[in-house]
């Protein structure tokens, strides 16, 4: 596979469910990432790897546009979602958020009860009538892969649940909204072992069904274990991507193969 974080990239096929094209981001008058061209397809997980402080989460967070809530900050270039442009002020943000949905490294639940949570923005978005609401929330749950587990307390608040319960329901919360993408910011990185190998199942599900997946993780066996392909970053630039095992086994650029080696990060 090409390098794809060469500048000038063309522009994305029209049926590419999302790319990115010189996507820069600077925070105030310094630029925390640097021109960055990727594509992402249906049913696909990419990994985003590299050092802290690299740019990684800056970049996971231009792609639904999130970094614009932050004074100063600023994203360039363009963002294609289904074909369409979407870095720009038309952009309904609130909208472009229910497609492409966000799971975040701290579980952060709404303080309401396991069913509310799923339920919430749904009903927000008009979905009121119970039966299809219950049905929903069943199989985002399943889907998450917790409704085995919290079947019998919906009605229980959130905060009940351990961490890596709390975090699946966060997945099933954004699932319940239907996206055909999730970016998911080191969702693991606050769960123990078996709760991780959950929600890895769960990543590998959601891309079975067609869900886009772009993670950030500072696991490379987790990215060796999720991920299609893998894309490397180091102080603001995409150096690398690739498919994870050419990454991995045959990286092309030094600075990978210096940071895979243990040489810096
Ligand atoms: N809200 C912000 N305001 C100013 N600078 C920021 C902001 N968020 C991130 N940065 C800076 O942008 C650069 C990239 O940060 P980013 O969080 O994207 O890196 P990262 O690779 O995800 O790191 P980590 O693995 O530690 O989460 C860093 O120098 C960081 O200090």
């Amino acid at each position: 596979m090409s390098n794809e974080s060469m500048t000038g990239a063309a522009t994305p096929p029209e049926d590419a469910l999302l790319a990115t094209r010189d996507v820069t981001v600077d925070y105030g008058n310094r630029r925390a990432l640097k021109e960055t061209s990727l594509d992402f397809g249906a049913g696909t997980v990419t990994a985003l790897i590299g050092p802290s402080g690299c740019g990684k989460s800056t970049y996971l967070r231009s792609i639904n546009l999130m970094n614009r809530e932050i004074e100063g900050c600023r994203i360039g270039g363009d963002v294609y979602y289904h074909g369409r442009e979407v870095n720009n002020d038309q952009t309904d943000t609130y909208d472009l958020r229910k497609h492409i949905g966000m799971v975040f490294q701290q579980p952060n639940p709404f303080r309401k009860s396991v069913y509310e949570n799923v339920a919430f923005a749904p009903r927000r978005h008009g979905l009121t009538d119970r039966a299809r609401l219950d049905a929903l929330v069943e199989k985002s749950l399943r889907a998450a892969a917790i409704w085995d587990e919290v079947k019998d307390k919906l009605d229980d608040s959130a905060y009940a649940l351990s961490g890596g319960q709390q975090q699946r329901l966060c997945i099933a919360r954004t699932l319940a909204m239907r996206p055909d993408v999730v970016l998911m910011d080191e969702p693991c990185s606050a769960l123990d072992p078996i709760a991780t190998f959950s929600i890895e199942e769960t990543i590998r599900d959601m891309a079975s069904h067609g869900i886009c997946v772009v993670i950030v993780t500072h696991n490379m066996e987790q990215a060796g274990r999720v991920a299609d392909r893998t894309a490397f970053f180091l102080l603001g630039e995409m150096v690398e991507c690739g498919p994870t095992a050419d990454v991995f086994e045959r990286p092309k650029d030094q600075r990978l193969e210096d940071y895979l080696t243990g040489r810096f990060g």
